[in-house]
């Protein structure tokens, strides 16, 4: 049998849609495999009843199939899914980790990244990389068409959880087809201090970097109370608010000592707005590890 433990990831962080991810220290899933003649899995942890357990509608069957390796597959889900903090990119992740080392695959972690990008496929119908990616190499990510590239760093994080879920596949249909060339020098400019900061571990350059006026606008609309919990984050010491992969969470980058604040504020305003909410104070963080 073999265990690991896969981090929560934020993608897009603004400017960098489709492209971006970054790991995070905490929430996670935990994903165990044993060889089998066939693929059965079994859901349990936070929102296991949303899951299915059907090889070909989990993210970690279709890892299983790409990896020719059958097995009996546990997953504790510690990620919520439907969350925006990459919950089908771990079981993902975790799986491909773990099946390609109990079948002796000899695939690096890199190799790995399409293989669980397939099973993002599987739920959202984009074998989109950026969450898979961070999960499984961690710190910031880039994903190209020509592959991923990774940059260790370390900068402090609030995720904030409203309850109300969103579907990657629903919020995938709201992002623009077109975009200006006003639009496009702002968010090639964006990435590239998003991108600086993240290198110098820098959380206000990050922060900076996360400008975007062509994606998030138009899924910070789904998400109810999210203007007001993005100021009163920023109100409380926030660099930078952008909505955490195709959200509901809302990811803020501020000093180490202003994330309980933040933290505080985005709860508050959500519940003005009648929606329940969890935060997350965390760093970016480690990939996907045996436990
Ligand atoms: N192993 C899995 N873990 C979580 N969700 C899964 C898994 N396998 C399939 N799903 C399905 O995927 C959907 C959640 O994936 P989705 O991409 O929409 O949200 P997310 O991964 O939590 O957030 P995001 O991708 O925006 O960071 C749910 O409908 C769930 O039923
Ligand atoms: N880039 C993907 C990430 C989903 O977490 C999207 O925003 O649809």
């Amino acid at each position: 049998m073999r265990t690991v433990r896969a981090p929560a990831t934020s993608a897009n962080l603004g400017s960098g849609f489709d492209t971006f991810g970054v790991a995070l220290e905490r929430p996670a899933d935990v994903v165990s495999v044993e060889r089998a003649e066939r693929t059965t899995i079994e859901v349990t942890g936070a929102g296991a009843q949303f899951i299915p357990e059907d090889p070909k509608k989990n993210t970690v069957g279709a890892v299983a199939e790409a990896l020719d390796a059958p097995a009996h597959i546990r997953i504790d889900k510690g990620i919520r899914p439907a969350s925006g903090l990459g919950s089908s990119a771990a079981s993902a992740a975790g799986a491909a980790l773990a099946l390609n080392d109990l079948y002796d695959r000899g695939l690096s972690r890199e190799e790995l990244v399409p293989i669980a990008a397939e099973g993002e496929a599987v739920v959202s119908g984009a074998a989109h990389a950026d969450n898979v990616a961070p999960s499984l190499l961690g710190g910031f990510t880039i994903a190209t068409a020509d592959g991923v590239r990774a940059v260790d760093t370390n900068v402090p994080l609030v995720a904030c959880l409203p309850e109300e879920p969103i579907s990657t596949r629903d919020a995938r249909e709201v992002v623009p087809n077109h975009v200006t060339i006003e639009e496009m020098v702002t968010t090639v400019g964006s990435a590239a201090t998003l991108t600086l900061g993240m290198c110098q571990s820098d959380p206000k350059l990050v922060g900076r970097g996360m400008v975007d006026e062509v994606v998030t606008p138009n899924r910070a609309a789904l998400i109810t109370g999210y203007e007001d919990a993005a100021a009163a984050a920023v109100d409380a010491g926030a660099y930078g608010v952008t909505v955490s992969g195709s959200g509901p969470s809302v990811l803020a980058v501020c000093a180490p000592d202003r994330r309980r604040n933040v933290a505080g504020a985005m709860v508050e305003a959500f519940e003005a707005n009648g929606e329940k909410a969890r935060a997350y104070r965390t760093w970016t963080g480690d990939g996907a590890e045996f436990v």
